[in-house]
């Protein structure tokens, strides 16, 4: 049941809101613009107009943002594909399938030469990407067409904040279009939901051909011989993994002591382990400095054809580490993070506060520090989630309108990381437990012991649950399991509704299912509730 958030004194504009105006009989027009069409814009978008105000998208690139066009939705259409090579690769032999070897007698431009064999199963990497790019272009259209269905209008362009806010509370907004020309938009709120791009190391610049960020990826027709990962962030484990199923030798440079450090340890360890295991090779404490292009073994020498007019030169890359070391592949791919995009947008002259990193500051129904502007997504640094910025987007419209919102609240955000296995974690987390910060008990069960892995060939993954150790109230969890971010769900209800071990331990499971190892997690929790409390 959400409430009306009360507003804090000094960053809401003075005078009515919309709800006020309401109440005293009047028809406000509340004009509304976003700049930015990523989830954070274009769900508020949708809020916005159904609550009844004037509403205009802005965005430079199309709608559904990063998020649909270059992140999360091409990234994890490619991981289809390479989730069905993984189940195949790691599991036909086990479940009794036969993948007989061709021996080619013709040999064929495309094939393998004559008398050789070769494995029936490959990938075509120039078809997954176009499908990659339909199916992300496919869901922008699909977005568009909503919010313009829901009455919102769209200008394609780029947005910035002008000045400061005028007498009445409104606030302006210049859009400047690929042709140059300008439009200014008056709004009485603004939302800034502008996401981010990748970093760059000034040593290691992308040049789209072989040293790459992971927008350009889906532009290969080829898939990479050697593939060169610098960061272990979850971005960097995701196309690692991927690649390697998809075919590629994977090398993954790890500035830590392992991969993914901001996750669960136990189930970076699983997958760092499950990495190795399929070969690849996982560089720990290993920091890239710089990325370079050089000529490969077929084409070195001065009159090599692929030296380019710009020294672009070679088939090859050769990364160098900050302790000296040199290792090389044909392409690399940069992962090291991201930085928001709040440069150029006027936002401090309009009194938008940053932090440091150059993201807004934000409270937790989406204000910023200046009065009428507000900011979601990736833009805030919160927490780079598609669901969060949509959520974010969301409160901000329902704060603004005078809709009943409940406040951002980050303990209940469930997150995936779209390896093989899966992780998906909900809650609190074991650093929160470690460091002592959240008093809880802990049980990890792994899904070897499930019947339904076990009939699956899964052997690698568990299902660990957090609880109050006096209460059994469920405060989080984590599963390393194939599909861990559909297993995730009952935990997450259990979260957000301070349901204990035992509701979860009574509910019935399918039988043989993985989620029953989520019932048989919570009813070690509970055996252990009543063994502290005899
Ligand atoms: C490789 C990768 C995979 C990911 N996978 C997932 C996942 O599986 N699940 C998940 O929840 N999250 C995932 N994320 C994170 C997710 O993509 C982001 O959290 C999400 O995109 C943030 O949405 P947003 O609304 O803040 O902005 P974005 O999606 O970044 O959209 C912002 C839009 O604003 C536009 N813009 C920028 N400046 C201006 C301007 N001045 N004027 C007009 N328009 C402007 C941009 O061009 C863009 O279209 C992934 C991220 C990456 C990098
Ligand atoms: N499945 C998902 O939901 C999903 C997928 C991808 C990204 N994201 C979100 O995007 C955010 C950013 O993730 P990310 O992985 O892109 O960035 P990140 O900042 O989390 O990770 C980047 C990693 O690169 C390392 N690094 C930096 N410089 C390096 C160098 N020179 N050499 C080697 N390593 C170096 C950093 O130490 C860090 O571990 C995350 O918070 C995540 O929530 C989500």
């Amino acid at each position: 049941m959400g409430y009306v958030f009360q507003p804090t004194s000094g960053t809401q504009p003075r005078g009515d809101t919309p709800a006020a105006t309401r109440a005293r009989g009047v028809t406000p027009v509340t004009r509304i613009v976003i700049i930015g069409g990523g989830p954070g814009g274009y769900e508020a978008a949708l809020v916005g107009a159904q609550l009844g105000a004037e509403v205009t998208v802005v965005d430079c690139d199309g709608l559904g943002g990063a998020s649909v066009l270059t992140d999360c939705v091409p990234s994890k259409t490619l991981i289809a594909t390479a989730e069905v090579m993984t189940t195949f690769d790691s599991s036909y032999e086990e479940l009794g399938i036969i993948v007989a070897d061709t021996v080619s007698d013709e040999g064929s431009a495309a094939g393998p030469p004559p008398g050789t064999s070769a494995r029936v199963v490959g990938v075509d990497l120039g078809k997954v990407n176009r499908r990659v790019k339909r199916l992300a272009l496919a869901q922008s259209h699909d977005i568009t067409a909503s919010v313009t269905r829901a009455g919102a209008r769209v200008v394609r362009g780029r947005g910035r904040l002008e000045g400061q806010q005028a007498a009445d509370g409104s606030r302006k907004v210049v859009v400047r279009a690929a042709d140059g020309t300008e439009e200014t938009l008056v709004a009485d709120a603004v939302l800034i939901a502008t996401g981010g791009h990748p970093r760059e190391i000034p040593d290691a610049l992308p040049d789209g051909e072989r040293i790459l960020n992971w927008t350009q990826v889906y532009d290969l027709e080829e898939l990479p011989e050697e593939l060169i990962v610098v960061g272990s962030g979850v971005t960097g484990a995701e196309f690692a993994g991927a690649y390697q199923a998809l075919g590629s030798r994977v090398t993954l440079v790890s500035s830590r002591d392992r991969v993914l450090p901001g996750e669960d340890p136990d189930a970076a360890a699983v997958l760092e382990d499950v990495f190795r295991r399929r070969g690849m090779n996982v560089m720990a404490r290993s920091r890239a400095a710089a990325v370079k292009r050089i000529p490969g073994a077929a084409s070195q020498g001065p009159s090599s054809p692929d030296a380019g007019p710009e020294g672009r030169v070679g088939d090859r890359v050769e990364v160098t580490l900050s302790d000296g070391r040199v290792i090389s592949g044909t392409h690399c791919l940069m992962a090291v993070g991201a930085i928001p995009n709040s440069a150029g947008m006027g936002l401090e002259e309009a009194g938008v506060r940053l932090k440091d990193s150059g993201h807004i500051w934000t409270d937790r129904v989406s204000r910023t520090s200046a009065p009428g502007v507000y900011a979601a997504g990736d833009v805030t640094g919160v927490f780079a989630l598609a669901s969060v910025a949509a959520m974010q987007g969301r409160i901000a419209m329902y704060h603004f309108l005078g809709d009943a919102v409940t406040p951002l609240n980050l303990k209940t955000v469930s997150a995936n990381v779209f390896t093989d296995p899966e992780i998906a974690t909900i809650g609190c987390t074991q650093a929160d437990v470690d460091a002592g910060t959240i008093d809880a008990r802990v049980v990890k069960l792994p899904l070897l012991r499930n019947p339904r892995a076990k009939m699956q060939g899964i052997r690698d993954g568990f299902v660990k649950i957090f609880c109050r150790p006096g209460t059994g109230i469920v405060v989080g969890g984590c599963v390393v399991a194939p599909r861990a971010s559909e297993l995730i769900h009952p935990i997450s209800i259990a979260v957000d509704n301070n349901l204990t071990v035992e509701q979860i331990a009574n509910a019935f499971t399918v039988y043989p299912s993985l989620s029953g190892s989520i019932a048989e997690v919570a009813r070690q929790l509970q055996t252990r509730k009543a063994a502290d409390e005899g």
